[in-house]
């Protein structure tokens, strides 16, 4: 098992949020047992009180990790997202504190990709609503607004992960698929990329949102584009909530515009279980609300837990930082009876200068050295004989520019 220069046992884990306790089996493989749990988020003051120990901290979507929050996280060195959106978390502050963020990209792709086929089938099938009305002891049996998925086209609004496999899922069922992405996509079976928003929203019976939150992607859907969809045309997002204006939505399905809608994702979600959720879509029958869970499923939860825990542990342990979402990629070979010294700096001329000059001053000899920087960071690794990181840590602590050090043995 790998060692690091502070004990396995003082390095402290708090995964909030319920992450999956395949995380926990994952850091305690790796010699990791300093793990606490807890199965909400937290916020405000008591978030600051409980990052300030921790030194790596796993949250999900509901958890924001601000500038503020980071300035409080004295001890910090990674932060896993168990989840695929990182909105949540001010990238650029945990950079410029030194501290890696590391996500699950993939995990739960699949989780939404089926929860959205099958709100499509339901929507198109008006279930929703009949649903509704026999919970209620009414009997809308009727073929009325009630149509198959076959020769129906589905217009996917980002193309990646979650989108392209939409895609294939569609096209198994009949579906005509055309979607629109800011990046040139290769199409996946006879899907077609079209040119503009306003080219998907005017051909599609279902309108599905796969985006980032980004201030591109800000408010995306509002009442103009609503106006540009087909008449009784369904619309779907389990992107985030910020992309989608809820008024004018709740308007057209009122209005009988859109014939239904499914929304996973919302502008303000409750914080926790026990808080009331608030919506003008509440009350409207052929409207499925779900509480953000489109990758929440036991398959997906699993595997993201061991996909962020073992990326957190890499990092621990190795150093690599190959993933992550806000810090230079730096993929590690093992360094068996060496000693390895991470460090990370502002990416300011002259900085590298300073620690090869430390080297040289202490006659400590350099077996590797790995270097990646961004625009704002410098991440350099050092590998040394046994004993060298000793000599040397203090001087290279005081290097100008110096973000924080780390060692591994
Ligand atoms: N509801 C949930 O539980 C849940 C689960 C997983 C992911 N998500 C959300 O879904 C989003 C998409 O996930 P993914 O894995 O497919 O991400 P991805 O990064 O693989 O794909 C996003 C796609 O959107 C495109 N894009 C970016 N900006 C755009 C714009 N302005 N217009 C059109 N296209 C644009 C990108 O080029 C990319 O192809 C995540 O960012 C996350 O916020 C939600
Ligand atoms: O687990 C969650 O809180 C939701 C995560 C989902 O939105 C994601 O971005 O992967």
């Amino acid at each position: 098992m790998s060692k690091t220069s502070l004990d396995k046992s003082k390095i402290k884990f708090l995964l909030l949020e319920g992450i999956h306790p395949s995380a926990v089996d994952v850091l305690a493989a790796a010699g990791y047992t300093n793990v606490e749990t807890l199965p909400a988020a937290l916020q405000g003051e008591e978030l600051k009180a409980r990052i300030a120990d921790v030194h790596f901290i796993g949250i999900r979507s509901r958890t924001q990790l601000t500038a503020e929050v980071f300035e409080a996280a004295k001890k910090l060195v990674a932060v896993g997202a168990f989840c695929i959106g990182t909105n949540q978390i001010d990238l650029q502050a945990a950079r410029e504190k030194g501290v890696a963020v590391f996500n699950a990209p993939y995990s739960n792709t699949r989780s939404v990709a089926e929860l959205v086929l099958g709100e499509a089938i339901l929507l198109l099938r008006g279930i929703p609503e009949k649903n509704a009305v026999a919970h209620r002891g009414g009997w809308l049996k009727s073929a009325t607004n009630s149509f198959e998925t076959r020769g129906k086209t589905l217009g996917i609004v980002g193309y990646g992960s979650i989108g392209s496999q939409l895609s294939v899922l569609a096209e198994a069922l009949g579906m005509h698929v055309v979607f629109y992405d800011v990046v040139t996509k290769l199409p996946l079976g006879n899907a077609h990329q079209v040119g503009s928003l306003d080219e998907l929203l005017a051909q599609s019976d279902i309108v599905t949102l796969h985006v980032p939150e980004l201030p591109s992607t800000k408010w995306m859907i509002g009442a103009k584009q609503i106006a540009q969809m087909k008449e009784g045309a369904i619309l779907i997002n389990a992107s985030r909530g910020t992309v989608v204006e809820i008024e004018p939505l709740a308007e057209a399905i009122k209005s009988k515009k859109l014939l239904g809608a499914a929304i996973d994702v919302f502008p303000v979600e409750p914080k926790s279980n026990k808080e009331e959720f608030q919506s003008p879509l509440r009350g409207l029958d052929n409207v499925i609300l779900t509480p953000h869970i489109g990758g929440s499923t036991m398959e997906a939860q699993a595997n993201i837990g061991l996909e962020v825990a073992e990326k957190l542990v890499r990092y621990s342990d190795n150093g690599t930082t190959i993933t992550s979402v806000n810090f230079p990629e730096v993929a590690l070979p093992a360094h068996p009876g060496r000693d390895r010294i991470l460090h990370i700096h502002k990416n300011v001329p002259g900085v590298m200068s300073a620690i090869n000059q430390v080297f040289s001053q202490a006659h400590i000899n350099v077996a590797a050295q790995f270097l990646q920087t961004d625009e704002a960071v410098g991440y350099v690794v050092i590998d040394t004989e046994a004993g060298g990181a000793a000599k040397v840590l203090e001087q290279l602590k005081a290097v100008p520019g110096t973000i924080r050090t780390r060692v591994l043995f």
